[in-house]
């Protein structure tokens, strides 16, 4: 039974598209104790922000093959980790873009007219009206710090309400702002021309505490602040000082470095211009629905044997990627399986060759695909596509990739892996051919024209009369089925390679004998 561990709160609407698939547990509030002693009954896990993925949790997921994270950022997921295990991580980039952005907004246009104090003093029934007087947004200064699906949100709704929106971020193009209507400025000239600040950028090594004494210092008396991104950005207790010193106008925060915020925290002392909310960037009943759905979709189609649309630790391997190049990544799959049992031992390195129309298609897929069919020999059902270059990697062998477009051997191109190890090395080629049929082009030097099947047995042998008479004979007695046989040869009498198809996997005494035949230089069972 397929089973799906929920241990945050999800919308019900993403609960109803798991329990098509599979039998959905919800325990929220789980230790990690908890949910390591749990983690090992189930298939799937999907989170929010609530629970701590940790190293040790995903070590003790045997049969665990995906982490939902109903939202975008996995940083409670220890994404190496389980990049490691073979787990694969999908999020919803973009379910809850606008819910957070307006929140931004919202804490924006609440710092500027003070809407939570004069809320609390008016509830407490006062009527200051002299207090509360507030400022415009129109024609004033927006810094965004970090220009991306949220930060760009924020910048198009501010340049319809009329501020002048510059923005930094080191990875957007001038042209791309440009294209927003946003100049881009450097991080210090921000801070000190920005009326309000409201931060975009994702919490990293190179980002935490970014926004520290010495860049508050920069800002304008009067300017405010605003996080809705991630806590550990700003340094919580500059900021304290700096609100309480009125070296700024104002801050409004929605994250924090440690969540809850505690008790402790300087943030908690500061009685004026300072706005907190309890991480609500994302709760709106429109997101919440569309990452519980987004996420529970990717988690029903991987246990359906489906691709993810939004992998984390898949990198250039999209849904549409994954559709588009089915059969060629299938190709790729089959040519490493049986390029790695051609080469047995010690493998050093595997050239992937991409020849004529191949060189067109994105490489990096289809040399992951390649990698797992290489390494399924030794792994078996413990490597995929998430951890197949980082195994590859742990093991040394060194990929490289080879783009060929003059090569004009097929109409859509053709893919050759070759591989270098301690036993020497192999060579093969194959080709998809137009109505996604698979066909394995050449073994080594050899061309043939064999369709891949399940068992195989692959000879190189001298091109002699009698071999494939004998050949036959010795695995008719062994009740070895032949589907079909081909010879592939370069000239007359000379070298030759003999493919086989077969029906059942050839048992190691009767490789024996056949090493034993006059002639037979090198056998290969192979197994596809
Ligand atoms: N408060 C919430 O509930 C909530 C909800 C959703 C997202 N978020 C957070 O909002 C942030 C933005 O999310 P997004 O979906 O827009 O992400 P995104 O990836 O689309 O955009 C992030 C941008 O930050 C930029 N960036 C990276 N490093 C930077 C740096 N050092 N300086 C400046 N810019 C930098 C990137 O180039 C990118 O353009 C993330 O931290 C995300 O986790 C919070
Ligand atoms: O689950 C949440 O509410 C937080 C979501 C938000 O921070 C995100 O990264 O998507």
């Amino acid at each position: 039974m397929t089973k799906v561990l929920v241990s945050d709160p999800i919308d019900q609407a993403g609960i109803d598209i798991l329990a098509q698939v599979a039998q959905v547990d919800q325990r929220v509030g789980l230790s990690e104790d908890d949910l390591k002693a749990m983690i090992g009954d189930y298939d799937a896990l999907m989170i929010r922000s609530g629970t701590q993925v940790t190293a040790d949790v995903i070590k003790a997921g045997g049969r665990l093959r995906i982490i939902g994270r109903a939202g975008v950022g996995v940083d409670n997921v220890d994404v190496p980790t389980a990049t490691q295990q073979g787990v694969l991580v999908v999020n919803s980039p973009e379910g809850n873009t606008i819910a957070a952005a307006e929140q931004a907004l919202a804490l924006m246009l609440s710092l500027s007219r003070h809407v939570p104090q004069a809320h609390a003093s008016t509830m407490a029934g006062g009527w200051d009206r002299k207090k509360y007087v507030g400022n415009e947004l129109y024609k004033k200064v927006l810094g965004v710090v970090g220009l991306g699906k949220i930060g760009s949100h924020v910048a198009r709704v501010c340049n319809a309400m009329g501020m002048e929106v510059i923005a930094y971020d080191p990875f957007i193009s001038a042209d791309r702002a440009q294209q927003m209507q946003v100049r881009l400025s450097s991080l210090e000239n921000l801070f000190e021309q920005a009326d309000y600040i409201t931060l975009h950028l994702p919490r990293t090594p190179d980002t935490e505490n970014l926004v520290n004494e010495e860049l508050l210092g920069k800002m304008k008396s009067t300017a405010r602040l605003v996080n809705c991104a991630r806590g550990g950005i700003i340094d919580e207790s500059a900021l304290a000082d700096a609100l309480k010193a009125g070296v700024i106008g104002g801050a409004a925060l929605d994250v924090y470095a440690q969540e809850p915020l505690a008790t402790d925290s300087p943030l908690r002392s500061v009685q004026e211009r300072l706005i907190l909310t309890p991480h609500l960037g994302a709760s709106t009943t429109e997101a919440q629905e569309n990452v519980a759905v987004d996420v529970a979709e990717q988690i029903r189609d991987v246990l359906l044997g489906l691709p993810a649309r939004s992998a984390v630790n898949i990198p250039g391997l999209s849904a549409e990627i994954m559709e588009r190049l089915k059969p060629h990544l299938q190709l790729a799959e089959t040519l490493g399986l049986l390029v790695s049992q051609l080469s047995g031992g010690q493998l050093q390195e595997l050239e992937v060759r991409l020849q004529g129309e191949f060189a067109q298609h994105p490489s990096q897929p289809l040399v992951i695909a390649a990698l797992k069919g290489v390494l399924t020999s030794a792994l078996g059902d413990r490597i995929n596509y998430v951890n197949a270059s980082l195994e590859a990697k742990g093991r040394g062998i060194r990929v490289l990739e080879v783009k060929d477009e003059t090569s004009k051997d097929f109409a859509g191109g053709s893919l050759q892996l070759t591989t270098r190890g301690d036993q020497g090395g192999h060579s093969v080629t194959g080709a998809v051919f137009a109505n996604g049929d698979l066909r394995i082009t050449t073994i080594d030097e050899f061309p043939v024209n064999v369709s891949p099947s399940r068992h195989m047995l692959l000879t190189r042998h001298r091109d002699m009369p009698g071999i494939i008479g004998q050949l036959g004979s010795v695995l008719g007695e062994h009740n070895v089925n032949i589907a079909s046989m081909q010879v592939g040869r370069r000239i007359v009498r000379g070298d030759a390679v003999m493919v086989l198809s077969i029906d059942d996997p050839i048992p190691p005494s009767l490789l024996v004998t056949i090493h034993a035949i006059n002639g037979i230089k090198e056998a290969h069972p192979v197994t596809l």
